[in-house]
């Protein structure tokens, strides 16, 4: 016999429920099985592996809750978890036949990242390589020999992108080669701009980031000058990385810039740090359609924070007459007049010195847009700090967002944008007077996957937003008095510096 169905109606707001009291047997049989099932599952999730293992935070959802939480809230499912437990430095989220450890807290950070032998990210490298890039099984086993160790295909690119990207010579030339090709590009936009034009603006900041990048990295001859509609494509991949990390929609192609390679672009045009990458991937054995897929991730970690850290800075920078005031105040100590010809220029050198409150706000933008996890695998069990007990097997992530609003760390305005923690004289200024842990800044990560590309940002990103604060002024579109600055897109997988939730179109 089917079961009775409740029915609800609704008339004049008062409601009327037909209850499926009483069950029948079959249902009520149903319903006190998974019942049993359900309590059993939430006790299990609890059981610790280990008498030291972190404490264990339940799901509501056993195993699979943490799961669908990040399907479902992105980074802010986990974020808002340890928010809610600031007491506990480390944690446990129970996944099916795993664990994710969970830190928030800049010394344990610390410890995850030293613990480089035990906990590492190389070894989840192949698989998420092949699930975003979509390279072939040939190029997967490359990438899977000789894992952290000396002469591997990883380790072999990695210390080339640490020297090159590290301060000397080849990072100050490519630092040059970044903020010319930038400058270029604002100065031809603002030459041709005859009356005040409405852009939105993240998309505005982007496209020259994206376009710039691509030349001064690969050249005249790149795959996005000679095909630009794949800038579009470059960013519909970005905002499908979340999906393409979880499996959901299958790799892209990556054709144009196979053709790059194919025709040797790269060893006429590009910068040295690319020829040096396809001179690696080629020697470790991978063909020419693995290395254009693998470039991709090169190019993409180039670009994406690049351009939404710039984005928020001008932003924040156009929103407080106040700090653009105090920015276009510091910029003339960093121009320098060339004796011979008066040709005036921004000076790289002397940029992050002479201007600190526009460092001020680079940091405070990615400390309050950047929640990225710093992933690692348990190689084996470990007892990290001598305290916690973590099971081989296991993922750990060092929740950057949660370290990043911790009012125990960066004061009781954690929430607020203030640059001036950043400032020496500044008046929350925890941070620059070296009361702040230095595992607690996470916008580039840490220990051995710390962002190779970091000084090189610093110098791209400052000298980016110096340009071109000195060259617009900004309006909102609808004149409104004061420039908004919308919150932050959280609900994504949080794979760079967050975007805001709605546009920003204003008026240069
Ligand atoms: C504001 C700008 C940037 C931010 C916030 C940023 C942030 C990061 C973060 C969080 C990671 C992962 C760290 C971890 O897992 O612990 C990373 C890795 C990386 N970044 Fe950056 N990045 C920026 C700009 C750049 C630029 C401009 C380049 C290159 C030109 C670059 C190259 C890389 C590379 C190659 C890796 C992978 C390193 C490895 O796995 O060994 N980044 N970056």
């Amino acid at each position: 016999m089917a079961a009775p169905r409740a029915l609800v109606q609704l008339t004049n707001l008062s409601l009327s429920f037909h209850s499926l009291w009483p069950p029948t047997p079959g249902l009520a049989t149903a319903v006190a099985v998974l019942s049993a099932v359900y309590l059993l599952l939430y006790r299990l999730q609890a059981v610790k592996n280990h008498p030291n293992e972190p404490p264990i935070v339940p799901s509501w959802f056993p195993f699979v809750g943490p799961l669908l939480g990040m399907v479902g809230e992105g980074g802010r499912h986990v974020k808002s978890i340890g928010l809610r437990n600031r007491d506990k430095p480390i944690f446990t989220l129970p996944v099916p036949r795993s664990r994710i450890y969970v830190v928030t807290d800049p010394a344990l950070a610390a410890a995850v990242q030293r613990a480089s032998k035990a906990l590492s990210f190389t070894p989840l490298v192949p698989d998420l390589t092949a699930r975003v890039l979509g390279i072939d099984s040939h190029a997967v086993e490359v990438l899977r020999q000789n894992i952290d160790e000396p002469h591997g295909f990883l380790a072999d690119m990695h210390d080339m992108l640490y020297t090159y990207l590290g301060p000397g010579e080849p990072l100050n030339a490519l630092s040059l080669g970044a903020a010319r090709e930038l400058g270029r590009q604002i100065t031809a936009h603002a030459a041709q701009l005859k009356a005040p034009e409405t852009v939105n603006l993240l998309a505005w900041v982007q496209h020259f980031v994206t376009t710039g990048t691509a030349q001064y990295l690969y050249g005249p001859e790149n795959p996005l000058a000679k095909h630009p509609e794949l800038e579009q494509a470059f960013w519909d991949f970005d905002h499908g990385l979340g999906r393409l990390l979880l499996g959901i929609v299958p790799a892209l192609t990556a054709r144009a810039p196979y053709q790059y390679l194919s025709a040797g672009h790269h060893e006429t045009g590009a910068s040295t740090i690319v020829q040096r990458r396809v001179e690696i991937a080629h020697q470790h054995g991978l063909s020419n359609a693995a290395t254009a897929r693998s470039e991709l991730s090169f190019l993409f970690a180039g670009i994406v924070n690049t351009a939404t850290t710039t984005f928020w800075a001008v932003l924040q920078v156009f929103a407080r007459p106040e700090l653009l005031a105090a920015v276009r105040a510091e910029l003339p100590a960093a121009v320098v007049e060339d004796p011979a010809t008066g040709e005036r220029r921004l000076s790289m050198d002397l940029l992050k010195g002479a201007c600190p409150t526009l460092h001020a706000v680079f940091r405070e933008c990615l400390r309050v847009g950047s929640d990225n996890y710093s992933t690692r695998l348990v190689k084996s069990d470990t007892m990290l700090a001598g305290q916690w007990h973590l099971k081989a097997g296991s993922i750990v992530q060092i929740a950057g967002g949660v370290i990043h609003a911790d009012e125990g760390i960066w004061g009781a305005n954690a929430d607020a944008f203030d640059p001036t923690r950043f400032l020496k004289d500044g008046e929350s200024n925890k941070a620059s007077e070296g009361k702040v842990h230095p595992a607690a800044f996470r916008a580039f990560g840490g220990g051995k996957t710390l962002c190779p590309g970091r000084h090189f940002a610093t110098h791209e990103i400052l000298a980016f937003v110096a340009v071109i604060v000195l060259t617009f002024d900004l309006e909102t579109a609808d004149g409104a008095m004061r420039i908004p600055v919308p919150p932050q897109e959280d609900r994504v997988l949080p794979v760079h510096v967050l975007e805001p939730r709605t546009d920003v179109l204003s008026q240069k």
